[in-house]
């Protein structure tokens, strides 16, 4: 149930949701969830035989079986003409209607010492990472972004674009050069859009005088701590030891624990999600020029992050210190 008198931000009852990585971890959980509280739901990933199986768990916890519509799409994201293809597809499947909120969750991690990790590697982690996500946001707002004439607007709900990033674009962990880049510059696209969006939101606002977008359109951002997804289970086998022991203090979440959490601060209308403690503090010392939650709240948050951090910011580099101190040099993984 929603809070008294508060206005939910993200209904999504006969509303449209695609989800990139919606195959497994947090965006399969993210479908189910969603699927449960009324919503068509396109599932995109590249292997066909996880998303029929999603969809068929879709099915089976839909609000209204009879009404709700699954489906999936195929697709290697790192290919732009492949989000393009999803976008358009999708929009036809959903009765020429664009996707009314759309998840970027496509990803996986590729942790390792800057120096062991070839090169190749790293550049497939930025493909992987940042432009899946980058795609697939350019292939959604260019369909959200086209412009209608006064007569042609219909009343259209607003629409929500959500990255999913990492607390990693916030603090630096050793062990993770290959991945806190690409999610760093996700952060940094969905600050950038967030402000360009204003512009299209503002003509869109005048939509009864000249041309403009179908809807008003909002950008989010989440940035989960560890996922116990299958992705994770992966990244756990090369994972060197020392970054381990670094991120100690996170304690993993759920996939389903991560999607409620997410759903819950969209809910309540928030820009930059995080999933738990740790992780808010986390983003409180690096919120920068972010558009913050709540003024105050975020101020306040801020400042005892910056104290906290003058702890912890010595503190891991000490422990990678005395990492090297005691054991001498890493193990060149291949
Ligand atoms: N797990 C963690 O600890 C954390 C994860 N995150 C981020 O959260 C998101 C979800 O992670 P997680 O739950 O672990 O996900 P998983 O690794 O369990 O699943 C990843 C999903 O992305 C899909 N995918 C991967 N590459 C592509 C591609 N090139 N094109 C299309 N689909 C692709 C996968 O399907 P397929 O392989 O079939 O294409 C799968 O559906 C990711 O962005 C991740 O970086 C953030 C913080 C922590
Ligand atoms: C009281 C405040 C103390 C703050 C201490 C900070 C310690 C660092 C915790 C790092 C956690 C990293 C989680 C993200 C994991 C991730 O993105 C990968 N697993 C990718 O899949």
């Amino acid at each position: 149930m929603f809070g008294f008198g508060r206005k939910n931000e993200f209904p999504v009852d006969g509303r449209t949701v695609l989800i990139t990585g919606g195959s497994d971890g947090m965006g399969r959980a993210l479908a189910i969830q969603l699927a449960a509280k009324g919503a068509h739901v396109v599932v995109v990933a590249r292997t066909v035989s996880k998303l029929q199986n999603t969809v068929e768990a879709l099915k089976l916890i839909a609000l209204n079986p009879m009404k709700q519509r699954f489906h999936y799409i195929s697709a290697d994201l790192i290919d732009s003409a492949e989000c393009e293809r999803v976008i358009s597809e999708a929009t036809a499947w959903n009765d020429d209607c664009a996707p009314d909120a759309v998840f970027c969750c496509a990803g996986f991690c590729h942790p390792g010492f800057f120096t062991d990790v070839p090169l190749s590697v790293q550049r497939q982690q930025m493909d992987t990472v940042y432009w899946t996500a980058a795609n697939t946001a350019h292939a959604t707002l260019r369909k959200w972004l086209t412009p209608i004439s006064p007569s042609g607007q219909v009343k259209t709900p607003r629409r929500h674009f959500i990255f999913t990033c990492s607390t990693l674009a916030f603090v630096p962990v050793a062990g993770y050069g290959p991945y806190s880049p690409a999610k760093a510059a996700i952060r940094s696209l969905s600050d950038t859009l967030s402000q360009e969006i204003e512009m299209y939101n503002g003509a869109y606002s005048q939509r009864h005088r000249n041309s403009a977008p179908a809807a008003d359109i909002k950008i989010h951002t989440v940035f989960p701590m560890g996922i116990l997804s299958p992705g994770f289970d992966n990244e756990q086998k090369i994972k060197p030891e020392l970054t381990k022991k670094l991120e100690e203090a996170d304690k993993p979440q759920t996939p389903e624990e991560v999607a409620r959490i997410t759903i819950a601060a969209l809910e309540r209308g928030e820009y930059l999600i995080t999933t738990m403690f740790v992780g808010n503090i986390m983003k409180g010392t690096a919120l920068g020029a972010s558009p913050r939650n709540a003024i105050v709240g975020d101020t306040l948050l801020s400042w005892l992050s910056n104290l906290v951090f003058l702890q912890v910011i010595p503190d891991l580099r000490n422990k990678a210190f005395n990492w090297g101190k005691n054991n001498g040099l890493p193990k060149t993984s291949s």
